[in-house]
Parts: structure tokens; C-alpha cells; sequence
């Protein structure tokens, strides 16, 4: 075992019944990563944590934790702790007695129990609500307390399903802070299941983007987010504007070929960002149908001859007024070559 794989999946398949949710999956997880599963409903997030945690059976493969095959380890026994969107507390129980709960079903008490219980409660901010009972505090403090719970228990690994989906945008904010540093200050090795781009962007040392039970692409945030190597995971990532290449031509969504405006380089596709698309001079035209202020830029939906394209400039240039017919273009060098298209 090397840091570089603490945590290994090898070859891993999950079924529930006939139904394969996850196929073959290989993936490597560095002691001490903050790694994120992303991917649209369906894909196999939760099915794959659900594997990792020991609460389902994989149907072939093989998964390794820090040197040893927990394959067929029970759950309680693989030191792994697992959060839920629904945090799962005790609501007869004070805060204190929700953290200490599993450490004394390990037969810890007195002052070391009191130590951990207090120190779990500090490094999530809640050690002046160590009397209150769960069903009073708030959802981001509930949620602290489910962190607190699991940290306690010093897991080799710790996944949360979705951790910030409950919780309001302000509160959404300061818990990905919260969480990053609470991360990063233990060491903990940290798997989360999102399928909100923005979250695992900002959150995560690396993604895995999944896709029907498969992984498309694993990167660090700015890969995913400047090399998509696919239309799936540009679009993913809010590439708007997908075009495939076939015979030298551009292929826009509803099947129209159109001329590049400069060489193509070699690969399945093209993809813009809104803010790629420069607007004002260009080979193009399209129709303003649609203008939206969002903040520091003005974002437009464009009607061309071969789709609808979107823009997004910047506030201080002077805007473009609905059914304007704007010119534009879409310059190759300004696109992110795509390896597999559809
Ligand atoms: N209990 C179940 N019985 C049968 N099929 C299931 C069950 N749970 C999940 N599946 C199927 O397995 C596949 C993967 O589901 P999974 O819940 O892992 O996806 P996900 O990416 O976590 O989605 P979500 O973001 O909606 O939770 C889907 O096709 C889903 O329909």
C-alpha cells in the first residue's frame, strides 16, 4: 500500500437484484484526499459510498483499505464513517450524548469519553451547545453534530452523502469552509457525494465525474473544470455551447454543420463557455432572445441558423436589447478540445 492508494477500488461491480448500478470500477484514493463523487442522478454515487461504507455486497471486485481486503468486512468493523443527507440523530439525546454515543458502544467512558466527545464538539464549533437537545438546533448545527459523530470515531475514512444539499445558500457557504478546514486540519481521508458542480469544484482535492455507473473523468478541480475530455462533463460543467466534429465541419446539437471560423484541431468535439463566445465582430449572427443580468456580466441567449448559442459579457461593454441581431464569434482557441463526443 503507497499513500497514493489507501484506498483502492478494483475492478468493483454493484447490482441491486438484475440491475447493475456500477461497472468495473477502478479508482485510488491518497490518504488524506478530499475527494469528490460527482455525477447526475442515477450514476452510482451513493451506490459506490454504499460499497466503500460495507452496506452492500459487491456483485465482483475487490476493495482495499490501507493495506488489508475489507471486501467482505462488515461495516462496523472497517472503521469508515459514513454522514447521511439525513443526519440520523437521536433527538431524545442531548448534543454531548449523540457524539459520545458510538464511542461508549466501544466501551469508552469516563474522561477520555468526555476528552473526545468535547474535542469533536470544538473542532465543529458546538461546544456551547453540548446540552441541547438535536431536534433544537438548526440545520447546519444538526449537521455539525452528525460530522462530530463521525469524527469522534477517528475513521480511516469518513463520506458524506451529499453533505450540503439540506442547508441554505449562506449556511451552504460556510459549511464547505467549515468542512474544507475541519478536513484539512485532521487529515482525514474524505470522500463526498455531490451532484452540484460549484460544491465539488470548491471543495474537493480531486473529482471523479461518474456517468451510468462508470467513471468519465478524474482531475483536480481546474482540470475538470479547463479539460473536460468529454461533451458529458463539458456540459457538466457548464460548457453551453457543444459542438461535435465530423469531415472538418462543426456539428451543432440539432444536426446543422457549420464552417469553423479558424482550423480544427484533432478531436470529437468542441465546447465554449458562455464567456468564450466574443460578442460584437465575427463570422456568425444570431438573435438576442433572451438577456439576463447576473451581477458583473449580462448573460444571452442568441438564436443562430444553427442553434441557440449563449453568451455572457462582461457589464462595463454596452448591452445588446432583446431581438438585436448581434454578430459573433467562437474562436477555436478559445474552445476546450473534447476526446469523446454523445
Ligand atoms: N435500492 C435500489 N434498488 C434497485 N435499484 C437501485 C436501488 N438504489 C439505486 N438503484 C439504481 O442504481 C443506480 C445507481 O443509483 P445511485 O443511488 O447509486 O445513484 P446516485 O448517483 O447516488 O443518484 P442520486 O444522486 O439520485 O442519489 C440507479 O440506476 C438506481 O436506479
Amino acid at each position: 500500500m503507497s499513500d497514493a492508494s489507501f484506498l483502492s477500488l478494483d475492478k468493483l461491480s454493484l447490482a441491486y437484484g438484475k440491475t447493475i448500478a456500477v461497472k468495473e470500477l477502478d479508482l485510488d484514493i491518497r490518504k488524506g484526499e478530499l475527494l469528490a463523487l460527482l455525477g447526475p442522478s442515477g450514476c452510482g454515487k451513493t451506490t459506490t459510498m454504499r460499497a466503500i461504507a460495507g452496506l452492500m455486497t459487491p456483485v465482483s471486485g475487490r476493495i482495499t483499505l490501507d493495506g488489508a481486503d475489507i471486501t467482505r468486512v462488515p461495516a462496523n468493523r472497517r472503521n469508515i464513517g459514513l454522514v447521511f443527507q439525513s443526519y440520523a440523530l437521536f433527538p431524545h439525546l442531548t448534543v454531548f450524548e449523540n457524539v459520545a454515543f458510538g464511542l461508549k458502544l466501544q466501551g469508552i467512558g469516563g474522561d477520555e469519553l468526555t476528552r473526545r466527545v468535547d474535542a469533536g464538539l470544538k473542532s465543529v464549533g458546538l461546544t456551547a451547545f453540548s446540552g441541547r437537545k438535536t431536534p433544537d438546533l438548526s440545520g447546519g448545527q444538526q449537521q455539525r453534530v452528525a460530522l462530530a459523530r463521525s469524527m469522534v470515531m477517528q475513521p480511516k475514512v469518513l463520506m458524506l452523502d451529499e453533505p450540503l444539499s439540506n442547508l441554505d445558500a449562506r449556511l451552504r457557504l460556510e459549511m464547505r469552509t467549515e468542512l474544507q478546514r475541519m478536513q484539512k486540519e485532521t487529515g482525514v481521508t474524505m470522500i463526498f457525494v455531490t451532484h452540484d458542480q460549484v460544491e465539488a469544484l470548491a471543495l474537493a482535492d480531486r473529482i471523479v465525474v461518474m456517468r451510468d455507473g462508470a467513471i468519465e473523468q478524474i482531475g483536480t478541480p481546474e482540470e475538470i473544470y479547463n479539460n473536460p475530455v468529454s461533451s458529458f462533463v463539458a456540459d457538466f460543467v457548464g460548457f453551453e455551447n457543444l459542438f461535435a466534429i465530423r469531415n472538418g465541419k462543426l456539428v451543432a446539437a440539432g444536426g446543422i454543420e457549420l464552417d469553423p471560423a479558424g482550423p480544427l484541431p484533432d478531436a470529437a468535439g468542441l465546447a465554449w463557455r458562455p464567456r468564450a463566445i466574443a460578442l460584437g465582430a465575427g463570422p456568425f449572427t444570431g438573435t438576442v432572445r433572451g438577456v439576463s443580468f447576473a451581477g458583473g456580466t449580462r448573460e444571452y441567449l442568441l438564436e443562430s441558423g444553427f442553434g441557440t448559442v449563449k453568451a455572457e459579457a462582461d457589464v462595463s461593454v454596452p448591452g445588446y436589447p432583446l431581438n438585436a441581431e448581434v454578430a459573433f464569434d467562437m474562436p477555436i482557441s478559445a474552445a476546450a478540445p473534447l476526446h469523446r463526443f454523445g
